[in-house]
């Protein structure tokens, strides 16, 4: 587990400071009262494993914000907590590359803490591609970019840059300056907002100064905000850049939560009809071979009944995980509601078809789910339908009711509904 190292002469500090990134964050914390202790805990841990650091401004033995400078010498990510700034210590923390500096006494300085540490955490997956021809002005915004863990890449061309980002899903923002080779940064703009929208994709528009109206061409061929470039102060370009992709994320998020089940975290019903309906005109349109099923796990009342619904919670997780680490890329599989589960094979055959789900229902009758203090097993019944029709309701139905038959004729069993001959017997 990764560390954060927090810093301060106040015990009483340390201890809700750690408790709050114990309860909120992935990370274990190791405390410090002084420099001294600071350094004697650096020297014992290895750095690899120290995600950030957090450091009171002053301490009792070192009263000039030297525990920075000793985290910053170990390049360890560090935010300052400090109770008053001025622009003097602003512009030596921003020099010294910390992250952050947090005012201690406002009431919202842990939510901010911790913020900025999920940020940290999160910026890795976040690529940022600078798209500048000028290699020092493109290496400062790198170099920003990287203290806060930022994935960045650079390309001086920016029909370079427009082939990456087409092709690299995790791009998340783009930072174009105006005058560049072959393209302008206003063109450049033009084109990814034609791709991505602004929920897909952050675009910061760049230029010297004295061109006042880039700005506004920047903004009207879609960019998200303009900065210029020798007199931006870090502490603003953070902010700006950090809220674009704070606003991203949040939207991923949503767009996760509305398509996927919060419990077995697989696609929902209204995701699978999304992703199915236009799977399902190729395969009419090409005579694919597609296989229907409905799955149902047995007697799922009696688990909740006998071992209470977080038991039975933990049972759908697993069923699901079963079922999906049996698919391939191309199956479509979603929880459809209840202790129900659809999945949609496309190029199945009947013939393939049964084979491939008495298998699937022998796995799930033979994990033992081991959950709280109880060992169990379910089991579940599965209804089929290899037969190509225009209507993939119809499709959905017919294999509903061979798992209505196969629930009928005893559960635990596989029915395909083509010949609605039973395949298996438990
Ligand atoms: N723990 C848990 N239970 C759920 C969830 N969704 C539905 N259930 C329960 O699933 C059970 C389904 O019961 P029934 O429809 O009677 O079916 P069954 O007991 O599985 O019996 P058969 O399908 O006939 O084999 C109900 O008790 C629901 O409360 C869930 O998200 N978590």
């Amino acid at each position: 587990m990764k560390k954060i190292i927090v810093v301060d002469d106040s015990r009483f500090f340390c201890a809700l400071i750690e408790k709050q990134i114990i309860e909120q964050t992935p990370y274990g914390v190791v405390t410090c009262s002084s420099l001294e202790e600071a350094k004697i805990v650096l020297s014992r841990l290895d750095k690899e494993s120290i995600q950030a650091c957090l450091t009171s401004y002053r301490l009792r033995d070192a009263t000039e914000g030297e525990a920075i400078e000793l985290f910053r010498s170990h390049n360890i990510p560090t935010i300052v907590l400090i109770s008053d700034v001025t622009a003097r210590l602003r512009s030596r923390f921003w020099q010294l590359r910390v992250i952050d500096y947090v005012l201690k006494h406002d009431k919202y300085a842990i939510n901010e803490i911790i913020n900025t540490l999920s940020r940290l955490e999160r910026n890795p997956n976040n690529k940022i591609v600078i798209v500048e021809d000028s290699k020092t002005s493109a290496k400062m915004l790198q170099i920003l970019l990287e203290v806060h863990q930022y994935d960045v890449m650079h390309f001086n061309n920016p029909k370079q840059a427009l082939d990456y980002v087409k092709y690299h899903q995790d791009v998340k923002m783009v930072i174009t300056d105006y005058n560049m080779p072959e393209m302008d940064g206003c063109e450049l703009t033009r084109r990814l907002r034609r791709l991505y929208s602004k929920q897909e994709l952050a675009i910061l528009g760049m230029s010297g100064a004295g061109q006042t109206i880039m700005s506004a061409n920047f903004l009207k061929h879609g960019a998200d905000d303009f900065i210029i470039k020798q007199s931006f102060l870090a502490e603003e370009f953070y902010l700006r850049v950090n809220s674009y992709l704070d606003r991203l994320n949040t939207y991923q998020e949503l767009a996760t939560a509305a398509s996927y089940d919060y419990l077995t975290k697989i696609p929902n019903r209204r995701h699978f009809f999304e992703v199915v309906e236009a799977m399902h005109e190729a395969a009419i349109r090409h005579e694919t071979p597609v296989t229907c099923a409905m799955i149902d796990i047995d007697k799922f009342k009696s688990v909740n009944d006998e071992y209470g619904h977080s038991v039975g919670d933990e049972v759908l997780r697993k069923v699901a995980e079963t079922i999906k680490s049996s698919t391939r890329k191309s199956d479509v599989v979603a929880r459809f509601g209840g202790e129900e589960f659809c999945m949609y094979m496309n190029g199945m055959s009947a013939e393939n078809a049964q084979p491939y789900f008495e298998k699937l229902r022998q796995k799930i009758s033979d994990t033992i789910i081991h959950v709280e203090d109880y060992t169990l097993q379910v089991t579940v019944s599965i209804g089929l339908n290899s037969k190509l029709e225009q209507d993939l309701n119809q499709m959905l139905e017919k294999a509903d009711k061979s798992l209505y038959e196969a629930k009928e004729t005893g559960r635990n069993r596989v029915i395909l509904n083509s010949n609605l001959a039973e395949v298996s017997c438990s």
